[in-house]
């Protein structure tokens, strides 16, 4: 192994006292100094860093402190920070106008995309964030079979709209909230909260409400209580089960589309969902992105069924508008990391997973620390624990050893590794982790793994 060169990211704990200036400053008008919880190192504990730049698979904080990031603006970086395509295609967008709040070429050629790589896509629509995304979708969904209810999973997270908060991962699952204030009785009694990977729950609750669902919503994999991939069958078992009641299935690939694999994690399902000879096919009627198909500008996007999508207004009657839908700085973004992210951009992502995941078990095992490093496709995480199995759901995960996590987060972010903030989120390599990259991260996990071993 190359050696890690020396300087402010390689083992030394370098000051903070700038992040900490910048966060007491935000702190004072902004709640808990922070525009998303998540960033604010709740369940870690310590200074959230303010990070000023990032090129690459690495970022600088305000102090001038530079990190290997397995973050990657919580997936959108798939290429890496400042990708010079990229870049070159915001400038010349910004320079042609920030908006116009009316239709621009580039939404169709980035439709053209994303339906060209996902069959079950036949139509879509852009909106700005994953939430408008699956808002839109459920919306949709109870437009088109006019029933009320919502089916979904403990653990899986699909923005911060009213009806989803229940038992959701992500910010809540690190806060350890079951749910969110403000939201009615009524609103919440519309969403049916079941296990994951549980089919006769699912069963149950189709046999008691059936004619009363009108769709389930499930993260492709779940990816925000930690990874936690849908066990063999489970996702075309759920859409049998929804079709046979007269269902819809939404098929939430904001976390993992287009970063799982090339199509996303229902390209990951391939086979299974084709019937492998042994059924018909089945798929999603609806599915969302975001992340990576804005590139990390504000874009994200409802596509499936022609039938289904063309209930949108102004075609039919179910409502979805925004002023910077479709807005062309972040379509240029989007567009231009999509078609850099070839096969050979996921096959480094692929190796540079393996690695990273290869090594965090390694150095942990070393150390003698229980664990499971989770995976679907290229995602990965780690649960800090003694788990016999691989956890199914919700409740399993959350008897993971958080303080082991927060330990070695610590450990790593002195060593300059900035990991997600929390035991809950998935680690996101990018394809700019070249064999450097992987070497640094490598080199601050037998430190970090001490550092776990001894945090009980
Ligand atoms: C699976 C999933 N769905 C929806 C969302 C919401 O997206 P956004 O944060 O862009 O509103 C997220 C965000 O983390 C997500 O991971
Ligand atoms: N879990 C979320 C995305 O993956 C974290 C991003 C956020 O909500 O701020």
């Amino acid at each position: 192994m190359a050696e890690v060169s020396a300087g402010r990211h390689a083992g030394t704990r370098s000051s903070t006292a700038r992040s900490e200036e910048l966060a007491a400053r935000a702190g004072r008008v902004i709640p808990g100094g922070v525009n998303s919880p998540v960033r604010a190192f709740a369940s870690v504990g310590g200074a959230p860093r303010f990070l000023v730049s990032g090129r690459g698979a690495y970022v600088t904080d305000a102090d001038g402190n530079e990190y290997t990031d397995l973050v990657a603006a919580w997936g959108p970086a798939l290429l890496g920070h400042a990708h010079p395509a990229v870049i070159d295609a915001v400038k010349s967008a910004a320079e042609r106008g920030l908006g116009f709040g009316a239709s621009v070429p580039a939404e169709a050629e980035l439709a053209e995309e994303i339906i060209s790589r996902v069959p079950a896509v036949e139509r879509l629509r852009l909106v700005s964030t994953g939430t408008e995304a699956t808002m839109t979708a459920i919306r949709l969904a109870r437009g088109a079979t006019g029933r009320p209810l919502l089916v979904k999973f403990a653990g899986h997270y699909h923005g911060h709209s009213d009806g989803l908060l229940a038992e959701a991962g992500s910010g809540l699952a690190t806060l350890s909230l079951p749910g969110s204030a403000g939201v009615t009785e009524a609103t919440a009694a519309q969403t049916l909260v079941l296990p994951y990977n549980d089919l006769p729950a699912l069963e149950a609750a189709f046999t008691e409400h059936g004619e009363r669902i009108a769709a389930i919503i499930a993260e492709a994999a779940a990816a925000n209580m930690g990874v936690l991939p849908p066990e063999p069958g489970f996702t075309r078992s759920m859409i049998e089960l929804a079709h046979r009641h007269g269902a819809l299935v939404i098929l939430d690939e904001v976390l993992t589309g287009f970063r799982a694999g090339p199509s996303g994690y229902l390209g990951v399902l391939g086979d299974e969902l084709r019937g492998d000879g042994t059924g018909d096919p089945v798929a999603p009627d609806l599915l969302t992105f975001g992340k990576v198909v804005g590139g990390g500008l504000p874009l994200a996007a409802v596509g499936g069924r022609a039938d289904l999508m063309d209930l949108l207004a102004p075609l039919g009657p179910v409502y979805q508008a925004g002023t910077l839908s479709g807005n062309p700085v972040a379509l240029a973004a989007g567009l231009t990391t999509l078609r850099h992210a070839d096969a050979a951009a996921y096959s480094r992502i692929a190796a540079a997973a393996d690695a990273i995941a290869g090594a965090v078990s390694s150095a942990l095992d070393g150390a003698g620390v229980p664990h499971r490093v989770q995976r679907a496709g290229t995602l990965f995480s780690v649960l800090f624990g003694e788990f016999a199995a691989a956890p199914r759901g919700y409740a399993e995960v959350q008897r993971q050893e958080t303080v082991r996590y927060r330990a070695f987060f610590h450990a790593m972010l002195d060593q300059g590794v900035n990991l997600p903030p929390s035991a809950f989120e998935a680690w996101f390599v990018t394809a700019a982790h070249d064999d450097a990259a992987v070497e640094r991260i490598v080199a601050a996990l037998p430190g970090a793994a001490r550092a776990a071993a001894r945090s009980l």
